[in-house]
């Protein structure tokens, strides 16, 4: 391994979202880096996680696209999906992405890669393969793992996870799924939507726990609507099952047992950090009881010259939150500046049909606390959503003082586009009469974020001081017009 510019002013551990963007943002301020990757550069995001999976979902989305089209009139006949030719799209949209992310991107980028598996040996150098090299900063990007958690005989049945469900070949009849967070949820409707018998276990009284319970309804709605048998509030208790065939998920939701029988088993209860034979001790770098690398609000680790981000750390795991994480971390560690992590608008999707997207404080009562000030504009209302035949969702802000945008939740098609003023509203300390002086066009699903703070400023206008100015403004001008 040729080595030319030891020590390396950034050595990044770690070739997916977090890294690239971390040893691109180095490169491009003039630092001499290198990126350390066992792997495919590229990462969960890239190869296994979200490329794969809104591909996939896209693709059952138009089944369920032209299925429900008679409701507007157009009768779609004989629609059917062939799973190889699904997963070919899957694999020709990683395919279309990738170039971004190779070692000849990387270094045509000022980025020396190196291949092979970095354990730290100490606060300034790692070992690759055997071989030393030296740093002046390092940034552990090394991503997480599918975790399993420990139910009797699940481990020996050997399920899909997120990493191994895409070498899928064909379509399982019958797939359970346990999890209904973000991953259970978008791949449960897509093999529902693609022709498979989905048994969906979460283990909490609703699906998508961390969302606005109003927009897991929907989604839980949606997904029963597309076949899927959903069992929430179920534990599962055992498997039966070998590696790659058919068996039985015992669950139980407190008043007894029920079997799920299928053909394939997905598990998606989330993931665990990849702190692990990283030689973090060595290195003097933390880890919290989960092994997430702690990180300060700067994103350095207990290590004075070692920075984290991504999903090794305990922040949000999503990849527009790595990217942004690798670069300020990047910048911190190569310039010696101390810019901070800012948690207040860090925006989220499910990909679900419809979606999910949330931003900022929560607009529904949670972890004990009153409700919320919150608006809503029920899609029923929405123009476009009448329009398209979609009106399964709403537009939901949550209010601070002064009609202050602290929060919200979008559901429905593209939820995610529509989130995006919102989460610039949350972070910009922007009000209701901001978004509402804000010419937004007709009609689109914009209209129902826009409509939710007009209703905030009616309220205002409604309210018995503010009524009695106006009224006798009113009353002047009436008086004035007649002399
Ligand atoms: C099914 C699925 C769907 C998802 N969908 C979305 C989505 O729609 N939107 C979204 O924002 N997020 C989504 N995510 C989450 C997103 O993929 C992750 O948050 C993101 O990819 C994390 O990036 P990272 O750089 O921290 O880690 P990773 O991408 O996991 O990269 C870590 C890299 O480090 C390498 N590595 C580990 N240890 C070593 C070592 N010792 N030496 C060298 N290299 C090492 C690994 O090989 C890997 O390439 C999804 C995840 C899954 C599983
Ligand atoms: N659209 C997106 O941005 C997107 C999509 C997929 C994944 N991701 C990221 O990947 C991470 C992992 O996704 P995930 O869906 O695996 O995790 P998750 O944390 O989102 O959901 C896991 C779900 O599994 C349930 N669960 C835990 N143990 C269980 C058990 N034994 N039996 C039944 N249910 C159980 C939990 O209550 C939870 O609802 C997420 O945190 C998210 O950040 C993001």
């Amino acid at each position: 391994m040729t080595a030319p510019h030891q020590p390396w002013d950034l050595l990044v551990v770690g070739g997916g979202t977090a890294g690239i963007v971390a040893a691109k943002t180095a490169a491009r301020l003039g630092a001499r880096v290198a990126l350390v990757e066992r792997d495919r550069i590229g990462g969960d995001c890239l190869w296994t996680g979200c490329v794969p999976s809104k591909a996939l979902l896209a693709a059952a989305g138009r089944a369920a696209e032209a299925r429900r089209a008679a409701t507007l009139g157009v009768h779609v006949s004989g629609v059917e999906s062939d799973f190889a030719e699904v997963m070919r799209h899957v694999r020709s949209a990683i395919a279309a992405i990738e170039p971004q992310d190779t070692p000849e991107a990387l270094t045509a980028a000022g980025v020396h890669v190196i291949q092979g598996d970095a354990v730290f040996t100490g606060p300034t150098s790692v070992d690759v393969d055997g071989h030393r090299t030296s740093f002046h900063q390092a940034l552990i990007a090394t991503g997480g793992q599918p975790a399993i958690p420990p139910v009797r005989g699940l481990a020996e049945a050997e399920p899909l996870t997120s990493d191994s469900v895409w070498d899928l070949d064909t379509l399982p009849r019958r797939l359970a799924v346990m999890g209904g967070g973000s991953i259970g949820c978008e791949l449960g409707q897509a093999f529902a939507r693609l022709g498979s018998h989905v048994t969906l276990v979460e283990m909490a009284p609703r699906l998508l726990p961390r969302e606005d319970p109003d927009a897991a309804a929907l989604v839980h709605a949606a997904l029963v609507h597309d076949g899927v048998d959903v069992l929430v509030g179920h534990q599962a208790v055992t498997a039966h099952g070998q590696p790659g065939s058919a068996g039985t998920l015992v669950v139980d939701d407190g008043a007894g047992e029920r079997k799920v029988s299928y053909d394939a088993l997905l598990v998606a209860v989330g993931r665990r950090p990849g702190s692990g034979g990283l030689g973090l001790d060595a290195a003097g770098v933390d880890v919290d009881p989960k092994g997430y690398v702690t990180v300060d609000a700067q994103l350095r680790t207990s290590s004075a010259r070692i920075w984290a981000a991504g999903d090794v750390t305990p922040h949000p795991q999503f990849t527009h939150v790595a990217g942004v994480h690798g670069s300020l971390a990047a910048s911190n560690a190569v310039l010696g500046v101390r810019r901070r992590v800012d948690a207040s608008a860090v925006p989220r999707v499910t990909f679900t049909d419809p979606e999910v997207a949330a931003v900022g404080t929560p607009t529904w009562a949670h972890d004990g606390g009153p409700d919320p000030r919150t608006l809503t504009r029920e899609h029923v209302d929405v123009d476009r959503a009448q329009a398209e035949g979609r009106t399964d969702g709403f537009s939901r802000l949550a209010l601070g003082a002064r009609g202050r945008i602290l929060g919200g939740t979008v559901v429905g098609p593209r939820a995610g586009e529509s989130l995006a003023e919102v989460t610039l509203a949350v972070r910009k300390r922007l009000t209701a009469t901001d978004l509402a002086g804000t010419t937004h066009p007709y009609p689109t699903y914009g209209d129902g974020v826009w409509n939710a703070a007009i209703s905030a400023v009616q309220d205002r206008l409604a309210a018995p001081t503010t009524r009695w100015l106006l009224t006798g403004l009113v009353a002047l001008r009436r008086a004035w017009s007649k002399r």
